[in-house]
């Protein structure tokens, strides 16, 4: 393959007179512009040879395709590749040369046929699949529609109702259901795919089987008047749960115009659509986390070592409360044998307790059977001592946030645990170093820093420390993937990545209503700007014995830019804990649904008579866009020294982090790329003015004022950071 190209085709033609044509592009077989421009090159070929009957397409070493070609649509995006002609490739190729041909196509597929993949393989006259393979139309998760007929197709093959749901969930289904559903003609074993596609091609030549041209199907099709009712309730739900992206409703619009004038008009529509889709914001910010967060597992001088993980046989945790539960429970959902030790038979009873409810919502939900419930409990011991200890491979310390706790932990741990063990510890503040001190085992010590709840937050913070050995790293970053975490692999500081950003953002929103802001309001502005929930709203579900928790290690390690609101221990004082004690910020009913409480303001006004602050009039009267900048621009100031103290290797480790461990919106990119999108010289200069009007929690840091003040790129690599990895 020339270097210069991404992936090629190969075309053989058999003695049976099936030509069939192999899609190569490791790993995924993606649909780049070579491959598809090979692709017509053969269906050229094979259409104008006499000795080709039909025509098989399928894709190398077990995968059909994984869509188009993502990276694609960046060098449209940056202006590096020129577009095709609108409905090049729909249109001209797979509809008029590949659909239209004289020459029957079908497509054998193994392994996955997702986006691009699935949209070719619908316009081939029959699909033969492998058991278990997947196919979907995933593209709205990227900030794209369906552009290779998947919107004209896919309402024909499978009915218009199922067809959005996989379009707008984005989720795939197997290769059974789409033969239930009539995406898929056979599901035959792998050994047997080509020959019967091959068999089956030859059938459609000579009229055994049918010649289905997928897009001319109307039998699946709803009546007009019930399509419409159809699409506007998918309009109306797609408006409610992603209220800040086009791209959904664009596709929507694709998919009615095929259904009301028909499917040419339809795929004409589309391509229009899809062209536009490629330049808006959102789309740039999903592709951006699309390969930042497959980017997540590659650390420089940790993984370009030739180092192979080591089997983590065992697991143990200490402490059964919420975190170490979590943890266990998605350890055992993912195999691993799990021993939990707790302080005694109350505690463990309660922390395995904990586990099965994991677990057993789960049951009711219907997505386990009482059978690998009762299997994968099977896998989880209690003990409450550490003899069970002698052969664990790993242990993960869940213990309360507590240094001399944790300290005597792990000094027993060294004296129990096998020489290997690798000693982790969930701590969510505290310095590793603090922690392993009394022992002589630094190079096994490693943070695994889960978010809560552990089993269902995608989000895995593994910190290390300068002595934690890349060997240990490399074992973590195998055991998040088993368990299906995105792993980020940060450095050792109070609060690490995520709490370190996390931490500017609520005490912005405390320094506002101080200064006269209402919490209400931020609570609202926050929401739509995309995040889960507000400020206020996300510190009553943590509960405020962990805000201050949180809070005091904070002051203690960087004074200088804390703000000290006494708003939450004021009402820590008076037993209102957050949504645990129904009374918070809010009020909770006994649903959980949150009322505002018109006597925070009570709380507001003691707390701004301690700080000796005023109301300022400027801020009582905040715009939803000062809002986000007041309580974002805060976090992108911390997130800067993330990066420029080297505890995040990539910008785009931190995009990723706050996307999984904030709720950051992920189609604005995270919080490095959306901060470069609004301009660094911008933020800085606001940033600035704010620090001289409101004092040092705003003031900009060294790293946003250099890259400030030339309007430099905030993600662009540190050179010389002072490294803490
Ligand atoms: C006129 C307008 C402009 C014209 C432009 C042309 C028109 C465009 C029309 C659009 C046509 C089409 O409708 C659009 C698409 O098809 S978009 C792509 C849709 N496909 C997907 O979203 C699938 C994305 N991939 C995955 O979900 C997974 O990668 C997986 C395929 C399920 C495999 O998962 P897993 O085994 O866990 O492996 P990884 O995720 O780690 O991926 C391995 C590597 O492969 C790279 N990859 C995967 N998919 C793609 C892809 N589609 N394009 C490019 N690269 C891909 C991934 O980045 C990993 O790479 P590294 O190993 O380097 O990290
Ligand atoms: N709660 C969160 O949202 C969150 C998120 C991430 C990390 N963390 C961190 O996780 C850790 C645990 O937090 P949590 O919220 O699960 O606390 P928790 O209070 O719910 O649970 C702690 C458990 O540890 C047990 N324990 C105490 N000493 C022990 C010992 N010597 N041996 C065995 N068990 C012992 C306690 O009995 C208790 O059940 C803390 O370091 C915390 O900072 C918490």
């Amino acid at each position: 393959m020339d270097s210069r190209t991404k992936g090629k085709t190969v075309m053989e033609v058999g003695g049976d007179g099936v030509a069939v044509i192999t899609l190569i592009n490791p790993p995924v077989n993606s649909l780049s512009f070579d491959v598809l421009y090979n692709l017509k090159s053969n269906y050229e070929e094979a259409l104008s040879r006499n000795d080709v009957k039909a025509i098989v397409i399928t894709g190398a070493k077990g995968k059909f395709s994984g869509g188009f070609d993502i990276s694609g649509f960046g060098e449209i995006q940056k202006g590096t590749r020129k577009e095709p002609k609108v409905g090049y490739i729909s249109i001209d190729i797979i509809t008029d040369l590949l659909e239209a041909a004289r020459k029957p196509s079908v497509a054998a597929i193994d392994g996955l046929a997702l986006g691009g993949g699935l949209e070719l393989s619908m316009a081939c006259h029959a699909r033969i699949s492998t058991p278990g393979a997947q196919l979907g139309l995933p593209e709205l998760q990227l900030g794209v529609i369906p552009g290779f007929g998947g919107t004209q197709r896919l309402p024909r093959l499978v009915g218009l109702t199922k067809a959005l749901e996989m379009i707008l969930t984005s989720k795939p289904v197997r290769a059974e259901e789409g033969h239930s559903l009539g995406l898929i003609d056979a599901v035959v074993p792998s050994a047997e795919l080509l020959t019967t596609a091959r068999r089956w091609a030859l059938d459609i030549v000579e009229r055994r089987k049918p010649w289905i041209s997928s897009l001319l199907k109307t039998d699946k099709l709803p009546p007009l008047g019930e399509a419409r009712e159809i699409l506007k309730f998918a309009r109306g739900q797609t408006r409610k749960q992603a209220p800040n992206m086009k791209h959904p409703l664009m596709c929507l619009d694709a998919l009615e115009t095929g259904i009301v004038s028909g499917p040419r008009v339809g795929l004409e529509k589309e391509a229009e659509v899809g062209s536009q889709v490629i330049s808006l914001d959102t789309t740039k910010g999903l592709i951006h986390v699309f390969f930042s967060q497959r980017g997540t597992v590659k650390v420089p001088g940790v993984t370009d070592r030739g180092l192979m993980p080591r089997k983590i046989k065992k697991v143990a945790i200490i402490g059964g409360g919420l975190m170490g539960s979590g943890i266990a429970t998605a350890l055992i959902l993912s195999s691993y044998p799990v021993i939990l030790k707790e302080v005694n038979e109350k505690f463990l009873e309660a922390g395995i307790g904990r586990v099965k409810a994991n677990l057993q919502s789960r049951v009711r939900k219907g997505s386990m059977s009482k059978e690998k419930f009762e299997k994968t409990m099977s896998l989880l011991k209690g003990s409450l001592d550490y003899e069970s200890f002698r052969d664990v491979d790993m242990v993960i310390e869940a213990v309360i946030e507590n240094i001399s706790l944790k300290q005597q932990i792990f000094a027993d741990l060294e004296k129990y645990c096998p020489q290997h063990c690798i000693l982790a510890s969930n701590t969510s503040t505290i310095d590793l170093n603090k922690i392993g001190e009394r022992t002589k085992s630094q190079d096994r010590i490693v943070g695994a820093h889960f978010f809560s709840p552990a089993h269902v937050m995608p989000l895995l913070e593994i910190v290390r420390t300068n002595h934690t050995s890349a060997q240990v790293i490399v074992d973590l970053l195998d055991v998040g993937k088993k368990i299906k975490k995105t792993p980020v692999v940060v450095g050792n500081c109070t609060g690490f990545a995520v709490n370190r950003m996390f931490f500017p953002y609520t005490q912005a929103a405390m320094f506002l209503v101080e200064r006269g802001a209402d919490p209400y309001l931020i609570d609202s502005a926050v929401s739509k700007f995309g995040m889960p929930m507000g400020p206020f709203r996300l510190c009553d579900l943590v509960g405020f014995g962990v805000a201050i928790a949180t809070a005091t290690q904070f002051i203690e390690n960087f004074p200088e830019r804390t703000y000290k609101s006494m708003i939450i221990p004021l009402m820590q004082e008076d037993k209102r804990a957050g949504e645990a004690t129904r009374k918070g910020f809010y009020l909770y009913d006994d649903k959980r649904k949150a009322k505002p409480d018109p006597e925070l303001k009570k709380y507001i006004e003691k707390a701004r008579s301690i700080s000796g602050g005023n109301v300022d009039p400027k801020l009582v009267k905040l715009s939803e866009k000062e809002i986000i900048e007041m309580t974002f621009f805060p976090v992108v100031n911390e997130a800067c020294r993330v990066f420029a103290e080297g505890i995040a290797v990539k910008a785009a480790d931190l995009d990723i982090a706050a996307i999984m461990g904030m709720g950051f919106p992920p189609y604005r990119g995270g919080i490095m790329f959306w901060a470069d999108s609004i301009g660094s010289k911008y933020i800085y200069s606001r940033l600035d003015e704010w620090s001289k009007t409101y004092g040092d929690f705003f003031k900009p840091c060294a790293f946003l004022a250099e890259r400030g003040s030339k309007g430099a790129p905030l993600s662009a690599p540190v050179e010389q950071a002072r490294s803490r990895l």
